[in-house]
């Protein structure tokens, strides 16, 4: 258990020890990722930033299960979670989630909002009931539930980004990893979105793990951890 900047205990989400990563191009194999510790507590934010080519893409995608270390492991809630040897079990899936560049890439585009959260909740959950998860998230993520059953194209880009943010809160995660959310949205949405990420991740206890380049954004985080491009 730590201490999180409000003094309260908290278990640990997210923990990584001397996670590293490699690119295989060709026979060519490019370290991508520099040995990487970190834990992060429920309900802490942590902004990742670094120079173009450090690794931060790298660093989500392993926290996302989306590819697996090269050396050192990655454990959520204290389980094993990711290694080069174990790969992120099905019934854990549900623990880490993601928010990505572009929310068009979380949604099916011809379903409604609502059925693709709740398409989510059914995949990652034994839920059969998503409707009340649904209510809940899109309350947190301050998504207007009116466009609950409009189809992704039907919003525009900062209530998208809400409802991707809604779409990974319905399935009730331990960790959420967000690589540059906002960078696709116009500066006050942007600071709108952004804010709804740090007020989630404290509001329903979540590890936030916040790739960005915005030092002002990182600065409203709780911590901020630079990684350094890996020396060859
Ligand atoms: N699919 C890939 N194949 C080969 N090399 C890759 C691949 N993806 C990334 N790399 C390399 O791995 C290193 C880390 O890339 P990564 O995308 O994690 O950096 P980043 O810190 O997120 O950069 P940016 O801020 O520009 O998004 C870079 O040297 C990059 O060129």
């Amino acid at each position: 258990m730590g201490q999180t900047p409000a003094g309260r205990a908290r278990p640990v989400a997210l923990s990584l020890a001397g996670v590293t990563a490699s690119h295989r191009t060709g026979s060519l194999a490019r370290v991508a990722l520099a040995p990487t510790t970190l834990e992060v507590h429920r309900g802490e934010t942590v902004a990742v930033i670094g120079r173009s080519g450090a690794g931060k893409s790298t660093l989500a995608d392993i926290v996302l299960g989306l590819r697996a270390p090269s050396n050192g492991q990655v454990e959520v809630l204290g389980e094993a979670w990711n290694s080069a040897s174990r790969s992120p079990q099905r019934a854990l899936r549900h623990l880490v989630q993601g928010v990505p560049q572009d929310p068009a890439t979380a949604f099916v585009p011809r379903w409604s909002i609502r059925q693709n959260i709740a398409r989510a909740v059914r995949q990652l959950t034994r839920d059969t009931n998503a409707e009340p998860r649904i209510r809940r998230a899109a309350d947190l993520a301050q998504l207007d539930a009116d466009l609950l059953d409009r189809r992704p194209a039907e919003i525009s880009g900062g209530q998208a980004q809400r409802a991707a943010i809604a779409r990974a809160l319905a399935v009730d995660p331990a960790v959420l990893v967000a690589d540059e959310p906002t960078s696709a949205l116009d500066p006050a949405t942007a600071q709108a979105v952004s804010a709804a990420l740090l007020e989630v991740a404290a509001d329903a206890h979540i590890a936030l793990l916040l790739v960005t380049h915005d030092l002002a954004l990182a600065g409203r985080c709780h911590r901020t951890i630079t990684i350094s491009a890996p020396t060859h």
